[in-house]
């Protein structure tokens, strides 16, 4: 569904986006997944049609840019990491914009309109002004307006960055059902916890560049399921082990207390990278 072949972007001698390859196929929830700075929003902005690449091809429904942008347009869905809406107008203006910008006819935006902000759970709030609503809302309804004229593809940038973790998981499960009809997705985040709970596979990204790609299972089995953490002098320690029994046998050869957990896509981080991409 998406193909990133090769991609490259520069901004004068900076390489951001360093040979870029990845194929998500139809139906996936996918996820970028990588620090702040690991050029995600700008991979994200140039499958959006927002920035070019500097070299690359992208593929979006079999479709390429530059050349098939209108074609693409029709196919996406947008959300934004920052919020984007008319705080002036009411969440139903909002979306009604939207539908004209996209060429909706009357009857169909209405209808589109009627049946999103209740799929957002916003219907009760249709009429009230933007400039009211919580973080939360305001991200349900630029849900909604990315996919009122009915996208195949959804690339949401961070969509849950900023909020409570009650409202993240509400904005889960709203993402999962989306993908269950049959939506594709393409997430970027930093969260580890939203990678592993909603991305069928992961792109884990640094400095521009792939440096692992798989489901968050396999990623972490890569490095061995279940983690010892131990302090020693002064400093965290931790080892990777395949089994909870190999990990229990070497916890019996230290000499102090040591903790066993199952690891996790931030072992994986640090473990390819030095770093953490919490950080
Ligand atoms: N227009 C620009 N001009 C110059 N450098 C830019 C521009 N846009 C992004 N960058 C740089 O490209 C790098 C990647 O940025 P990008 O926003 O894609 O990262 P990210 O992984 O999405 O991080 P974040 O989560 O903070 O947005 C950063 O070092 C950023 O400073």
């Amino acid at each position: 569904m998406i193909e990133l072949k090769e991609l490259v972007k520069r901004f004068g001698d900076r390489t951001v986006i360093d040979r870029l390859t990845v194929t998500i196929q139809k139906g996936e929830t996918f996820g970028l997944l990588g620090p702040n700075g690991a050029g995600k929003t700008t991979t994200i902005r140039i499958l959006t049609m927002l920035t070019r690449a500097t070299a690359g091809s992208v593929r979006i429904a079999g479709f390429s840019l530059p050349e098939d942008e209108q074609k693409i347009k029709s196919l996406i869905g947008v959300v934004p990491q920052f919020f984007n809406l008319d705080n002036e107008l009411t969440a139903e203006e909002n979306l009604e914009l939207h539908g004209r910008l996209h060429h909706m006819d009357k009857a169909e935006r209405r209808q589109r309109i009627t049946s999103l902000l209740e799929y957002v759970e916003l219907d009760d709030r249709a009429k009230d002004p933007v400039g009211k609503f919580s973080g939360g809302m305001k991200r349900r309804l630029m849900i909604a307006r990315a996919l009122l004229h009915r996208p195949q593809v959804l690339f949401l940038d961070e969509p849950t960055v900023g909020l409570d973790p009650q409202v993240r998981r509400r904005l889960w499960d709203l993402i999962r059902r989306m993908n269950e009809e049959g939506i594709t997705v393409l997430l970027t985040t930093h969260y580890i916890e939203e990678a592993e709970h909603l991305c069928s596979r992961v792109a884990i990204v640094d400095k521009g560049r792939l440096i692992a790609l798989d489901s968050p299972k396999e990623l972490c089995h890569r490095v061995g399921q279940f983690v010892v953490e131990w302090t020693e002098a002064d400093a965290l320690r931790t080892q990777f082990f395949a089994s909870r029994e190999a990990a229990a046998q070497f916890v019996g050869t230290l000499s102090c207390a040591a903790a066993i957990r199952h690891s996790n896509l931030e072992d994986v981080f640090v473990e390819l990278t030095g770093r953490k991409v919490t950080g």
